[in-house]
């Protein structure tokens, strides 16, 4: 059930939504999945790291993209100066020195082909289907949404505090090099999502928009729940790999 479903009702403070929308983080934010927690304890195979790593690109690949669309809403040069330092993160000055490229070194690390990886080609199909319904909507909704939609980034410097320390511990290939993707991730996360949420706050008032809102989060918080549950169902010890999909026993 999404408990979350008319939680605007009639309208609320700025304070009052911006409970709401960290509740939503609270119950629905993929540090909560099993598959999470697998990879904290250590019990993760390399197959199954290298299939998570893979599959995780194609939402890095996504991200800059959606947020160009985001900036080709935006009407306020102030907003699009601000929001455009994303795409740089991502992209870097000349489009492989910045954090795709991470990904990508994060992905060779685990013994993957960079090629491969950047081809998409063994992603597994919900994968592509989730990633493009994020590009979709931040394309089809109001600028509003798209932006709410980012903040799960409130959310992500706790699972990379969580998910660093334990992939060094638990996995001996695992090195500070390969990880380093995610040293820049929670400062810029912070950066990101505090000016996200002011947005929201401010630019939210009505009660529909107010629900509007809520509703983008808990789409993107289903959205990064639902690409680790196509993990866990194909790469899981009962899995099943969808055809041409990236098969860790025929590297
Ligand atoms: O490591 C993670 O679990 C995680 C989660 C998220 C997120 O919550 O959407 C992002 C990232 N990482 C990330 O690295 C990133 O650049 C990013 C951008 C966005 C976004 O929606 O604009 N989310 C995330």
């Amino acid at each position: 059930m999404n408990e979350f479903a008319d939680a605007a009702g009639n309208g609320l403070t700025p304070n009052e939504l911006e409970r709401i929308l960290r509740e939503i983080g609270l119950s629905r934010y993929h540090n909560r999945h099993p598959l999470h927690h697998q990879m904290t304890s250590g019990q993760l195979s390399k197959g199954q790291l290298q299939a998570w790593a893979l599959n995780r690109y194609c939402y890095q690949a996504v991200i800059p993209r959606k947020d160009a669309m985001i900036l080709s809403h935006a009407e306020d040069p102030a907003f699009r100066a601000e929001w455009r330092k994303r795409i740089e993160d991502h992209d870097g000055s000349d489009g492989w020195n910045g954090g795709i490229a991470r990904w990508l070194k994060l992905a060779t690390g685990l013994g993957l082909d960079r090629d491969f990886v950047a081809s998409q080609q063994g992603a597994l199909p919900a994968t592509r289907f989730a990633v493009g319904a994020y590009l979709s909507f931040c394309t089809d909704k109001s600028l509003l949404e798209a932006v709410a939609s980012s903040l799960t980034e409130l959310f992500s410097p706790v699972i990379i505090g969580e998910r660093v320390p334990a992939m060094l511990a638990k996995y001996d290939y695992v090195t500070e090099d390969i990880l380093e993707y995610f040293k820049p991730r929670p400062v810029q996360a912070s950066r990101d999502a505090d000016y996200a949420l002011a947005y929201v706050r401010q630019h939210a008032d009505t009660p529909e928009k107010q629900q509007a809102v809520i509703d983008a989060l808990v789409f993107k918080c289903d959205l990064l729940w639902a690409m680790l549950d196509a993990l866990e169902q194909a790469y899981g010890d009962h899995g099943h790999i969808p055809p041409g999909a990236f098969d860790p026993k025929q590297p």
